[in-house]
């Protein structure tokens, strides 16, 4: 059988992947005038399966060589054949063309992927649990969406089902040969026509990203995060926000780039929380997973893979590492001290631990057993002044318990050889950090601990220890990439003649396992596995005066940022402008408004909305032919000079650089719009006239410029941009080899319409939200807390109104997205209602008792709330689970106190004697005196010691009377 094709088709594409899956051979052969049988583009391709039998549909090829027994499927695959065909075909060829394409095309795109990607939600493939013809054309046509990072980014980013669906077949065996055999890049398919006959094999693009020979291949890791709360925004700045960063950049330049990260699961960071919560760590993994996924896509990280480390391709990698680690005798066993709590009956994990940092001029009261909050110093456990167990805060005792430790002293030389040559390609904290770890030799290092949550040590005698977070989750970028592609060692032990670059983002704290414990698990293995090639770590971001902390709840989260309203660009643009590139850095609410009002909205923003709407307004759209006079030739080279540098820094990962060099584009731009004056020049002469319309097609040229360097930093932005442009993502490319201002919009090119990009930011919203996120996550919860502890009169009424409503809201959303991170933060407030509600409904009613009749059911709800507060308590450690409760606890007695103190001017109003008083104040001290003397705790006495004190201030007034 020969199949007929024109250069890139994807028509051919499908009738050689239904060949390879059904086992039968089909020749690809291009086809050419002199073939007799070309007809055109559109009649390609074409299956010749003998002389009688030729078929002309690419379709109806794909069902003959691989044949939808199923006859109840039947329907349903025609059926999508048919919009495979009619509508999806059409939208994808006019979008890869590369052409300027109109919007309602665009948008017949989208709408057809995301009916496609709720097909998908339910099913493996398109009809269900098995593979059909539907699945092999429907792939094929995508195929040049899915494998162009950018229309992949603009397209398929957020239909995660499709995304799935693409990368199972995309990892079949057959799928690889025919793509193999098919032979051309996303980018040649339609291309045909303008390359008629000359047959031009371009480099066969790597479905999910593998490494492919004579490309620039770049492997991108975020740090993990933590699954021990939501990210803050020094975790996004500090990792995955600066990664996507880069990750977009290198997609722009059309490097083959992958991204990665996934969440850290293992560890004590977890176990803690887990204890925190009253839940066990796998649903403290499962909670949080889904909460870091919503934010980053709230975020517009578009990682090609997200993962997880608890999964059996963490355990099989950790595990086979550690082995080769023994094998080649880089392991040793040593007796360790260890704190042992007797009250726990177990070994404590070093953020079990707290006391008093060992370090002189620190001595930080609250420093956690592996590291000091304060003073950022490591800290060994045992050397904590004061040390606490934090669960039951009883004091440890130092016992010894056996670990494997990595030989690191061994491994030191060939260590040391690398990192001389490798850190060149590092940013100046990595290489600090680094410097720092080797002033002195390195001694042996703990890979295990006695805990459970972890990835079990392989050999018998340890079984029931974990590996160290340390030796575990850098090997969490391989297990993540294995869960993505089985072919993953192509990227991490790469063939010798394929060029890949390792880069990983992450913060200061990080970098000693990355440069050292993990290149030196690596080395020591020696099995060829790749080492990190460039290390962009930051330091630290700190929160207005204080220090962001994820485990004391310290800062704004990604949540929070999400709740305030400012849109999740400004968020992007404000961290990398923070960035803490060389030093410490500051989030400042007041500064995040500035920098939004002064750089987006007057410099930015201002640039584009008055360049486009010039050409808009006076040129009805059209961008204007340029005549380039001197002054344009000078404005020219300083854009030059701007984008040079913006590059320069983007490869050595210097973000923050970056971002000011997109800035000083559009502040040339309006210097030069200012220095120009199109509005007077397009009413003066025809000189004039030509020279202004320069100006407006100059500045437009300028606009298409900003948003192609604006896309790693504002995708939104960006898109929007690009649509007020009318221009497509890929027509926006950078090119790092000659960086500089493109013609990337031909005169006579039609833009879109025109619309303001930002918005100002008010001082009153900024000073509202500064006062909200000041103190902890759980101060904050408190507060809320005690607001819903004391409802305001008719609350019940007035919040189940608000339950309807914001019902009503959360369905409708549902209902037109799928996208969890646009309604999921409306399902998170329809809980907090419901959870207001039914406070508000248990809340004790306001009545028209008397007071005494208020004290005895007071003293009741007292006694039944004391009862499941206590319980409570025994049930669980985890505060934010009882503190509720005994703040309505408190609340009672508050009230109880209110209502005595009624009871008692009641009967002393009634007989205000001496001698009545005196009684009380004798019968009052005694249940004073006996409360005190069974308990410590000042809640429960303190109410009935105001009540004496009330009682002897009334008796003092009648005594001077
Ligand atoms: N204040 C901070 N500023 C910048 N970057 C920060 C800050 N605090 C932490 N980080 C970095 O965030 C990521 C994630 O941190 P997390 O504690 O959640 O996780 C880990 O450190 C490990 N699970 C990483 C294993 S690879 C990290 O890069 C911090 O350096």
């Amino acid at each position: 059988m020969k199949v007929y094709t024109n250069i890139g088709n994807t028509g051919t594409l499908k009738v050689l992947i239904a060949a390879h899956l059904a086992g039968k051979s089909v020749e690809k052969c291009l086809a050419t005038f002199e073939d007799g049988i070309f007809t055109g583009p559109q009649a390609l391709p074409l299956l010749e399966v003998d002389d009688l039998l030729t078929f002309f549909s690419s379709n109806a090829a794909v069902q003959y060589l691989f044949p939808t027994l199923d006859l109840s499927e039947n329907g349903q695959c025609q059926q999508m054949l048919e919009w495979e065909a009619t509508r999806l075909q059409p939208a994808v060829a006019a979008i890869v063309s590369g052409k300027s394409v109109a919007s309602d095309i665009r948008q017949a795109l989208q709408s057809s992927l995301q009916m496609l990607d709720k097909l998908l939600q339910k099913n493996k493939y398109i009809l269900g649990e098995k593979l059909s013809a539907a699945d092999i054309s429907i792939w094929s046509t995508l195929y040049p969406v899915c494998f162009d990072d950018a229309l992949k980014q603009t397209y398929i980013s957020g239909c995660d089902n499709i995304v799935r669906w693409n990368t199972n077949l995309a990892s079949a065996k057959a799928i690889q040969q025919a793509v193999q055999q098919w032979g051309w890049s996303p980018k040649d398919q339609y291309g045909a026509s303008s390359a008629l006959g000359i047959p031009q094999i371009a480099s066969i693009v790597s479905p999910i990203g593998l490494p492919l020979k004579d490309r620039k291949n770049v492997l991108i890791t975020s740090a993990l995060p933590y699954v021990n709360n939501v990210p803050h925004l020094g975790n996004i700045i500090g990792c995955v926000l600066s990664a996507d960063i880069f990750a977009r950049y290198c997609r722009q330049c059309d490097y083959n780039t992958l991204f990665i990260c996934g969440t850290d699961e293992y560890g004590t960071a977890t176990e803690t929380k887990a204890l925190e919560e009253g839940i066990t760590p796998r649903e403290i993994c499962d909670k949080y997973f889904d909460i870091h996924n919503a934010v980053y896509r709230w975020f517009d990280i578009g990682f090609d893979y997200f993962g997880r480390t608890s999964t059996k391709e963490q355990t099989e990698i950790a595990q086979k590492l550690f082995l080769k680690l023994i094998d080649n005798g880089f392991v040793s066993t040593q007796s360790v001290e260890q704190l042992y709590c007797e009250k726990c009956e177990r070994f404590l994990a070093d953020r079990f631990v707290e006391g008093v940092c060992p370090h002189p001029g620190c001595l930080y009261d609250s420093a956690r057993g592996d590291q000091c909050d304060k003073c950022g110093k490591l800290i060994n456990a045992i050397e904590l002044v004061e040390p606490r167990c934090k669960v039951c805060s009883h004091k440890p005792t130092v016992r010894p318990s056996e670990q494997l430790f990595i030989e690191l002293g061994q491994l030191e030389p060939s260590l040391r050889t690398w990192i001389s040559s490798a850190e060149q390609g590092w940013s100046a904290p990595a290489r600090a950090v680094s410097r720092a770890w080797l002033r002195d030799s390195l001694r042996a290092r703990a890979v295990t601990r006695d805990l459970k949550w972890g990835v079990p040590v392989p050999i018998d005698k340890h079984a029931h220890k974990v590996f160290y977070v340390w030796f575990d989750a850098p090997i969490g970028y391989m297990s993540i990439t294995q869960c993505l592609t089985k072919h993953y060692e192509k990227l991490w032990k790469p063939d010798k003649d394929v060029d890949v670059k390792l880069y990983q983002f992450m913060a200061k704290d990080n970098v000693p396992f990355h440069v050292i414990m993990f290149p030196a698990t690596v080395i020591g293995v020696n099995e060829g596995h790749k080492l990190v090639d460039h290390i962009f770590a930051t330091e630290y971001l700190n929160y207005e005066e204080g220090k962001f902390s994820k485990s004391r709840g310290v800062g704004v989260f990604g949540t929070d940022a999400q709740e305030t309203g400012i849109p999740s660009d400004v968020w992007r643009f404000y961290l990398t402008s923070i960035r803490p590139e060389t030093s410490d850095s500051s989030f400042s609410w007041v500064e995040l408004g500035t920098r939004n009002n002064s750089e987006l909205l007057n410099n930015l923003g201002n640039f584009c909305h008055r360049s486009l709407s010039f050409c808009a307004n006076s040129f009805k759209g059209k961008v204007p032919d340029v005549t380039l006079t001197p002054a344009d030739l000078e404005l020219i080279a300083l854009v030059n000079r701007e984008v040079i540098s913006y590059v320069q820094n983007m490869e050595k990962g210097r973000l923050r650089e970056s971002l000011r060099h997109v800035l000083s584009v559009s502040r040339l731009g309006n210097q030069h719009m200012q220095a120009e004056q199109p509005w007077v020049l397009l009413k003066g002469s025809e000189q004039d006239k030509v020279r202004g319309a320069t100006a407006i097609g100059l500045c437009c040229q300028l606009v298409a410029l900003l948003c192609a360097l604006l896309a790693p930093f504002m995708p939104h932005t960006a898109r929007r941009l690009r649509e007020q442009l009318n221009i497509d993502a890929v027509a926006l490319r950078i090119n790092p080899q000659n960086p500089s201002l493109v013609q990337y919009l031909p005169a006579g090119h039609i833009i879109g319409k025109p619309e303001p990009l930002f918005s100002k930011i008010e001082p009153e919203l900024l000073e509202k939200l500064r006062a909200k996120y000041a103190g902890t996550q759980s101060d904050r919860a408190k507060q809320n807390g005690d607001a819903k502890s004391s409802p305001s009169k008719g609350s019940v009424a007035e919040l189940e109104a608000a339950v309807e409503e914001q019902g009503n809201k959360v369905r409708q959303l549902k209902a037109s997205t799928k996208d969890k991170a646009v309604w999921q933060p409306e399902v998170n407030k329809l809980l907090d209602l419901k959870k207001q509600l039914e406070t508000a409904k248990a809340a004790p009613k306001e009545t028209t008792a008397t007071p005494s009749e208020s004290v005895a059911s007071l003293e009741k709800a007292i006694a039944e709330q004391g009862d499941k507060v206590r319980k409570l308590k025994a049930s669980t450690k985890d505060k934010g689970v009882w503190q509720p409760e005994v703040d309505k606890l408190l609340q009672l007695k508050k009230q109880l106190t209110a209502a005595q103190a009624q009871t008692n001017a009641a009967s002393t109003n009634n007989k205000d004697d001496i001698a009545s008083l005196e009684k009380a104040i004798t019968e009052q001290g005694d249940k004073v005196r006996k409360l005190k003397a069974s308990t410590k705790d000042k809640a429960v006495w303190q109410p009935e010691v105001n009540v004496l004190l009330d009682l002897k201030k009334r008796l003092a007034a009648l005594q001077i009377k």
